[in-house]
C-alpha cells in the first residue's frame, strides 16, 4: 500500500531548500525520509555519498536512465540529476513522508507520474538576496554561480504559473519560513505520528 503523500520542494539554487529540509528531518526523525537523488556533479565539502546524493559518472547515470531505473531526470547547470524509483521506494517502504528536492524540470515530469505529491515552491525575497546567499555558501565557481542565477530567473517565472505549486513559501527570515513549512505539513506529520504510535 502507498505510504503518506510525498512532498516536493523546488526553488532556485541557493534559496535554502536543503537548509529547510535538513531542519525538518532533524526535528521530525522517523517522520520524513529524503529521496536521495543521483547526480553527476562532484560532492561539495561536507556532502556524503549515499546521504546527500548518490554521486555517479555520466555513463553510469545514463545507463540507469536507459534501463528505466528513474522516475525523472534532468540536466541542470551542466550535470545530470535524477530521482530513482528505488530512492522513493526506500522511503515509502518505511511509511515515511518522502521529501524530494528537485528542479523545475523535475516538477514538470513528476506531474506526469502517479506519485501525486504536494508541490511546495521556496522563493527568495529578491534576486539580490539569492545571489548573496549563493556567494556566501562559497560552493560555486563564478561560472557555475552565473549559470545558476540565469536558471533561477527562469525558475522564478515558472513558479508564477497558476496551478503549478500548492504552496509558496518565501524564505526571507529562516525561522519564519521554517514555521510556515511546518504549518503546511502539519496534517501529514500528525497522520504519520499517529500511525507509528
Ligand atoms: N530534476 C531533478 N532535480 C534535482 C534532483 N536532485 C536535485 N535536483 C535539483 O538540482 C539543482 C541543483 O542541485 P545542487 O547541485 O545540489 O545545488 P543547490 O540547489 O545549489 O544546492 C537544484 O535545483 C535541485 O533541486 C533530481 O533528482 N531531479
Ligand atoms: N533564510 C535565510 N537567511 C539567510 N541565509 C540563508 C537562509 N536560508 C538559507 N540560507 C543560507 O543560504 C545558502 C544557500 O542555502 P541552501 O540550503 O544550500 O540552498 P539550496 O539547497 O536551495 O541550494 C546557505 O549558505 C544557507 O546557510
Amino acid at each position: 500500500m502507498a505510504g503518506p503523500r510525498p512532498v516536493v520542494c523546488s526553488g532556485p539554487s541557493g534559496v535554502g531548500k536543503s537548509t529547510l529540509l535538513k531542519k525538518l528531518m532533524k526535528e521530525y526523525e522517523g517522520v520524513f525520509g529524503f529521496s536521495i537523488s543521483h547526480t553527476t556533479r562532484k560532492p561539495r565539502p561536507g556532502e556524503k555519498d549515499g546521504t546527500d546524493y548518490h554521486y555517479v559518472t555520466r555513463e553510469v547515470m545514463q545507463a540507469g536512465i536507459d534501463n528505466g531505473d528513474f522516475i525523472e531526470s534532468a540536466e541542470f547547470s551542466g550535470n545530470l540529476y535524477g530521482t530513482s524509483k528505488a530512492a522513493v521506494q526506500e522511503v515509502q517502504s518505511k511509511n515515511l513522508i518522502c521529501l524530494l528536492d528537485i528542479d523545475m524540470q523535475g516538477v514538470k515530469n513528476i506531474k506526469k507520474t502517479d506519485l501525486n505529491p504536494m508541490f511546495i515552491s521556496i522563493q527568495p525575497p529578491s534576486m539580490e538576496i539569492l545571489e548573496k546567499r549563493l556567494r556566501g555558501r562559497k560552493t560555486e565557481s563564478e561560472e557555475s554561480l552565473q549559470k545558476r542565477l540565469q536558471t533561477a530567473k527562469i525558475e522564478m517565472e515558472f513558479s508564477k504559473e497558476p496551478g503549478v505549486f500548492d504552496v509558496i513559501i518565501v524564505n526571507d527570515n529562516l525561522d519564519d519560513a521554517y514555521v510556515k513549512l511546518k504549518e503546511t505539513l502539519k496534517d501529514e506529520i500528525d497522520k504519520v505520528k499517529k500511525m507509528s504510535s
